[in-house]
């Protein structure tokens, strides 16, 4: 660039920092220039042959301000010593002399059409990222796995299935009650996730049992790349003190502990003077509730949930207190649903019935029964109606049999079945889970025990070390028994879970102590922090402990699956904390028979104990979904034995008829709610053509190269690592100071679901990472690539002639939450003209022009587009005009679309709400005012260019 072009007074732009502004040359003394840019207060000095920036120059006819804001048209222009003068008419007709260094210096070049004008030309590279970018993203918002695949979880049918239904929901309230183990957390990961990432969630509250805070606290981070903030008493004082009024409000994602906000009226208080979109209850069978007695920590989940739109309730052992408390936790999901205890007993009778029907159809000749078994028929009108039946009914007729059988089955499920508030998975539907094997160890009682128990309490015969006394540990042959086992299996990592948190302390002070076991113990009356750094200790992979002794309360929920042994000190009552405890290995993950051992009493009441949840209820070896109803039906017999001793008749006679009970009340189970439920929980084929789409949408080769392109422009540094790894660092070019979601000391990130399953060390980039979307907000949402300029050998043209490449988006400002790409047909409109006003859109194609296109130089380009520039608006014009008339068809496309798939919506709502009492009559005002404005918003979108590129044919 010639030193004489920088003329003070002249306003430029600078290429790399667009926002600071339109700047005024304000010197040019040895070969350096000075910009001032008064909107940023910045100022900028360049060498002048080389200096990134751009020379603003507005044309006749385009509307500008003056530096006190009065808009005007320019009329005219005049050059004098190298400055503009603009002459031109406000809004009230008044006249106007304006030099250029009057002008308004706040001004951004946005649009593509200003930049091009200004001299701001991208590279052609970034025009095609930014034309692919938009292509991704409306692919990506379309797609039904939008929002679930972002996780760095292996796709499992059950979890996915469950996601997929609730996640679509607005404000989804439901109980997650899967099986122990089956991935709960994982599932309330997925709906979040996807709630935050469409936008219809924004701040979440998650409320858990304190040894799970951390848990949970990875689990978000590591997985979904949730970032929570733990609130607890010390952080909100510590807050307080430094001047925040309300600590709830310092972040989106918070995580606390129920023993902090439990009856707590001050936090309560602040926590509902923040608007909620989410509450999340892990363990939620804590909630206890009875129709005369309710305890603090229901009221204060009351509370929350009554105020906050969405609540996801999780608990592996919904029954456990009974089915009053899990009523009520029901009631904590809808109050309006379930506001009768009787009335719900009674709707549990006929889950039956429906699913005697289910069965029916599903059996083998199921296709010919609907199709003519009269007196099924007429059970299906008293279900579905007359119409949707005679209508199922008819295709089944016509041959399309499989199709009518699925979709009745899905109805009765949809209207009759539990599962719009209720989820749960069994260990016997979902595949893959290694077997559990019992040993059970008797041993000779202490002496003291053999005398008189007479005066004993219940917890004193279960936990026996109660009745021996204070040097129990030396007298106890469990401990004797579990040094000796220990010493037998030093390799073996092993989990082992008493009653009491003062026996696990004292047990394993004991052995480490004593024996020289390497151990660790974990239970309620520790910090947080020790209990996971005890967790921390025995995951190790080399320094590890051999042996963690839990409490029983202060293990649940924690995932040890990597451990294959299980000891057993004493045994609950409740079946349910027996399948608690097994299920800290049975998980996911676990990869290995998990072996359970439990050392006895012979002649005790732990040798009853032992029988009867095995070989009376088979709690052991199997889930054991009877295991509270059992309880309830033979705790008095049982208590009884176990108190008095055993009596051998009385005993066989309980062990007979807890068999026969067992078998009758899963039969029943079978028959009626956990079969529907189960059912309802994951429709098999549904969930396949889900994890489809998920891979589908996954396509990873394309995002290699998508992500290859954007760490190029951005200037972040890609090393190859392994064959799907990179390692990611940042550099001094970057194009902005930060890339999202990339630290300064950089990453190492895998494209590879698997490789991230295996190394959490590595980030796991897919559509969904921070980093990916991230970038795409970054290119989508500024000027990044909206204006290129190349040359092309097309040989039917003349040389010289210009091409312009217009690329329209539909836009429409509306919020994020109703997600309106999904309804827009296409990502973009593109329309190419020539110089000579001919439509060549059909004709000269992206691809071409990506293909044949050659850079020209900046400076090169600028004086072109400075030239041609009369000749480009009127082409952008007629372009713009012919974008338009694609306008009213793209949008009737996407009402057309919205309408048909959100009428189906409301329908089937509808329907499921004369039905289903479980439906929430605000799901569906509220599906019905979305419904609204979404189509409202569709209908005022409007073409908007979003980017230019112009290509000279040369020779
Ligand atoms: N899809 C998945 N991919 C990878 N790991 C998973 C997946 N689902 C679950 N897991 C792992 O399995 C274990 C159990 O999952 P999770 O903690 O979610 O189960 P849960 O049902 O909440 O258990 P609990 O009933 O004990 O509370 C965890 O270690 C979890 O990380």
């Amino acid at each position: 660039m010639a030193v004489t072009e920088f003329i003070p007074g002249q306003r430029w732009i600078s290429n790399t920092e667009a926002e600071l502004g339109l700047g005024i040359i304000t010197s040019n003394l040895d070969r350096r220039v000075t910009i001032l840019f008064p909107a940023a207060e910045e100022e900028r000095t360049y060498a002048t042959d080389n200096a990134p920036v751009s020379r603003v120059e507005y044309p006749v006819g385009e509307s500008v301000q003056t530096a006190e804001g009065v808009e005007f048209e320019i009329t005219e222009r005049l050059e004098k010593n190298g400055c503009i003068i603009y002459f031109g008419k406000d809004k009230e007709g008044n006249e106007l002399i304006v030099p250029e260094l009057e002008l308004d210096s706040t001004v951004q070049f946005n649009r593509p059409q200003d930049r091009l004008f200004a001299g701001q030309i991208d590279k052609l590279s970034r025009y095609r990222l930014r034309l692919d970018t938009l292509e991704h993203h409306h692919r990506l918002q379309k797609s039904p796995a939008y929002g679930l695949s972002g996780g760095r979880v292996q796709l499992l049918p059950h979890q996915f299935y469950i996601a997929h239904e609730v996640a679509n929901r607005f404000a989804p309230r439901v109980l997650l009650a899967d099986e122990v183990g089956l991935g709960k957390t994982i599932e309330a990961g997925l709906i979040l996730h996807q709630q935050l990432i469409s936008g219809r969630a924004q701040r979440v509250l998650i409320t858990v049992p304190d040894s799970l805070v951390y848990q949970w606290l990875i689990e978000m981070l590591r997985r979904f790349n949730l970032r929570f903030s733990i609130m607890d008493e010390l952080r909100c004082t510590a807050m307080e003190m430094s001047g925040t009024d309300n600590p709830f409000e310092s972040a989106q994602l918070i995580l606390c502990t129920q023993s902090f906000i439990n009856d707590n009226a001050e936090r309560i208080e602040q926590i509902l003077a923040c608007q909620w979109d989410m509450l999340i209850v892990d363990e939620a069978h804590h909630l206890v509730w009875s129709e005369t007695e309710t305890s603090p920590l229901y009221r204060t989940i009351e509370t929350l949930a009554s105020n906050i739109p969405s609540l996801l309730l999780l608990t592996a052992t919904p029954e456990q207190l009974g089915i009053e408390s899990h009523f009520a936790r029901l009631r904590l999901l809808d109050p309006d649903r379930y506001s009768d205890l009787d009335q719900f007993r009674e709707e549990q009778t006929h889950y039956a019935e429906v699913n005697t029907l289910v069965q029916k159809l599903i059996a083998e000749n199921g296709v010919s029964l609907l199709a003519n078994d009269a007196a099924l028929q007429a059970e299906l009108n008293g279900y579905l109606g007359e119409e949707t039946s005679a209508a199922l009914i008819e295709s089944a007729q016509s041959g399309e049999g499989d199709i009518a059988l699925e979709e009745c089955i899905n109805h009765l499920l949809d209207r009759h079945g539990t599962g719009r508030v209720l989820f749960r998975n069994t260990r016997d539907a979902v595949e893959g889970f290694p077997k559990r094997v019992l040993h059970t160890y008797p041993l000779e009682a202490p002496l003291q025990l053999m005398t008189d128990t007479a005066e004993a309490t219940l917890q004193q015969v279960l936990q026996p070390e109660y009745l021996i006394g204070e040097d129990w540990l030396e007298q106890d042959p469990r401990v004797a028994w579990l040094d000796n086992w220990l010493k037998d299996h030093r390799l073996e990592k092993t989990l082992l879970i008493c009653a009491s948190a003062d026996s696990a302390q004292a047990l394993e002070e004991y052995i480490r102590l004593r024996k020289g076991v390497r151990s660790a113990v974990f239970h309620e009356k520790m910090t947080l922090i020790n209990r996971d750094r005890a967790a921390a200790y025995f995951a190790d992979e080399e320094e590890y402990a051999q042996v963690l002794v839990c409490s029983e309360i202060g293990s649940e929920g924690r995932n040890f699956q990597f451990a294959q042994h299980l000891i057993m000190f004493d045994l609950p009552l409740n079946p349910d904390l027996l399948e608690q405890r097994i299920g800290r290995l049975d998980r996911i993950g676990q990869k290995h028979d998990v072996q359970i051992h439990v050392p006895y009493y012979e002649n005790s009441a732990q040798a009853i104990l032992l029988r009867w949840l095995d070989e009376g209820i088979n709690a052991f070896r199997h889930t054991c979904p009877a295991g509270q109803l059992l309880l309830n039906q033979f705790e008095d017999t049982l208590t009884s034995l176990l108190l008095d001793g055993a009596d051998e008749a009385v005993f066989q006679e309980l062990i007979t008829t807890s068999q026969a009970a067992s078998k009758e009340i899963l039969d029943e189970l079978k028959k009626g709610r956990d079969r529907l439920l189960e059912m309802s929980s994951c429709r098999p084929a549904q969930a396949e053509a889900l994890l489809e789409a998920v891979t589908e949408y996954e396509q990873r080769s394309q995002l290699v190269d998508y992500m290859e392109r954007v760490f190029d422009q951005f200037g972040v540094d890609q090393q190859t690592h392994g064959l799907h790894s990179v390692i990611l660092q940042p550099t001094d070019q970057m194009i902005y100071h930060r890339f999202p979601g990339l630290s300064d000391d950089g990453c190492t990130a895998t494209y590879s679901r698997e490789e991230a399953l295996g190394r959490e060390d590595m980030q796991f980039l897919n559509w969904e990472h921070p980093m990916v979307s991230g970038a795409m907000e970054m290119i989508t949402g500024s000027e990044f690539g909206n204006t290129a300029v190349c040359t092309v050998k097309l040989p039917p043209l003349q040389p010289g002639t210009l091409l312009v490449e217009t690329i329209f988006v539909l836009y429409c400002a509306a919020p994020r939450a109703l997600n309106l790409q999904r309804y827009q047909p296409q990502a973009t409109v593109r329309v190419l003209f020539d110089s000579n006003g001919n439509n060549l859109t059909q004709i000269i194609t992206s691809e071409h022009l990506n293909k044949l296109g050659e850079r020209v130089k900046r400076h090169a380009s600028q004086n072109l587009i400075r030239h041609g520039r009369e000749q480009i608006s009127s082409v952008l014009e007629k372009a713009e005009t012919a974008a338009e008339q694609q306008q009213d068809t793209l949008i009737a496309a996407a009402l057309d679309k919205a309408t048909h798939q959100l009428d189906e919506e409301v329908e089937r709502l509808q329907a499921l709400i004369k039905v289903n009492p479980s439906i929430r009559e605000d799901e569906l005002s509220q599906l019905l005012a979305n419904r609204e404005s979404i189509l409202n918003h569709l209908r005022t979108s409007k073409l908007k260019m979003d980017a230019v590129r112009i290509a000279v044919v040369s020779n």
